[in-house]
């Protein structure tokens, strides 16, 4: 299942935010988008996960116009991007119930949607194992302590998990490691390339230049008029197209 985001132009009130931004999340592969803060990084995430519509351009979910498309396949479309955001925002409850909650959601809709969803997607998902995904992020013997007694890196695997069991076709990740120490970090890059293994296309905003090198397949850079370049990680960050991408990998202050 392909995700792509062509020539997408999007802002906030009277401000643009970004212009003519292209950029695709084909399956098991991972794309990193980088970038200086502020240039939109998290909005790009936005669009790719269908929550907000872009002011003009398109949003494909395997070739269907997602904004074009009726209310309803829109949201099933959107049900296959599991999202985690730099902040875990768990509920008060067990690590499981928090991990089951797209589980519990798809499993409480009428057969009779489900079966349309499944013709229109071609996929029953909400099928998954919250404790598989729990033990991909090394948490599932946690799985019933209430998850306001986790650490703040553990709770971040958590909402990984919670995402990943829905088994979901694209993983959207908004700079997910950003608050982490090293173990945790390395926990969930090693969850990332696994998703990948399993076919999951994954896109993530990271700060982390180095992160980028380690669990990327592609990079993307994103400045101020839009993607300046986008190519194979180490072409991007050995031979980079553009000077200022050079600038930016290099840590110059360059927008
Ligand atoms: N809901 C919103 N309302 C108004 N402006 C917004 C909103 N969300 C983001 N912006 C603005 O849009 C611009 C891009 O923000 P965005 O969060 O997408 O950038 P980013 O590259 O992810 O930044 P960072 O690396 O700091 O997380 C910023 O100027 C931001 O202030």
């Amino acid at each position: 299942m392909t995700l792509a985001a062509t020539d997408v132009h999007h802002g906030y009130a009277d401000e643009t935010v970004f212009e003519g931004v292209s950029l695709s999340v084909t399956p098991g592969e991972v794309v990193a988008i980088i970038g200086p803060s502020g240039v939109g990084k998290s909005t790009l995430l936005r669009l790719l996960a269908l929550f907000d519509a872009p002011d003009s351009g398109t949003v494909e979910y395997e070739g269907v116009d997602v904004w074009n498309a009726p209310e309803r396949e829109r949201l099933e479309y959107r049900r296959q991007i599991g999202m985690v955001f730099q902040d875990a925002s768990l509920f008060d409850a067990s690590v499981r119930r928090n991990a089951e909650y797209g589980l519990r959601v798809r499993k409480s809709w009428p057969e009779r949607l489900q079966h349309e969803l499944v013709s229109l997607v071609g996929k029953r998902n909400g099928t998954g194992d919250a404790i598989e995904a729990l033990e991909t992020v090394g948490l599932a013997e946690k799985a019933d302590q209430n998850a306001d007694s986790l650490s703040g890196g553990e709770a971040q695997r958590v909402a990984f998990a919670r995402a990943l069991a829905y088994d979901p076709d694209v993983l959207l990740l908004d700079e997910p490691t950003s608050d982490l120490d090293p173990r945790n970090t390395a926990v969930i890059e090693d969850a990332v390339l696994e998703a990948r293994a399993q076919g999951i296309g994954v896109a993530i905003a990271t700060h982390d230049m180095h992160q980028a090198e380690r669990i990327a397949d592609r990079v993307a850079v994103l400045l101020g008029d839009g993607i300046i370049e986008i190519g194979p990680t180490d072409r991007v960050f050995d031979e980079p197209d553009d000077n200022r991408t050079r600038k930016f990998i290099e840590g110059e202050l360059i927008y």
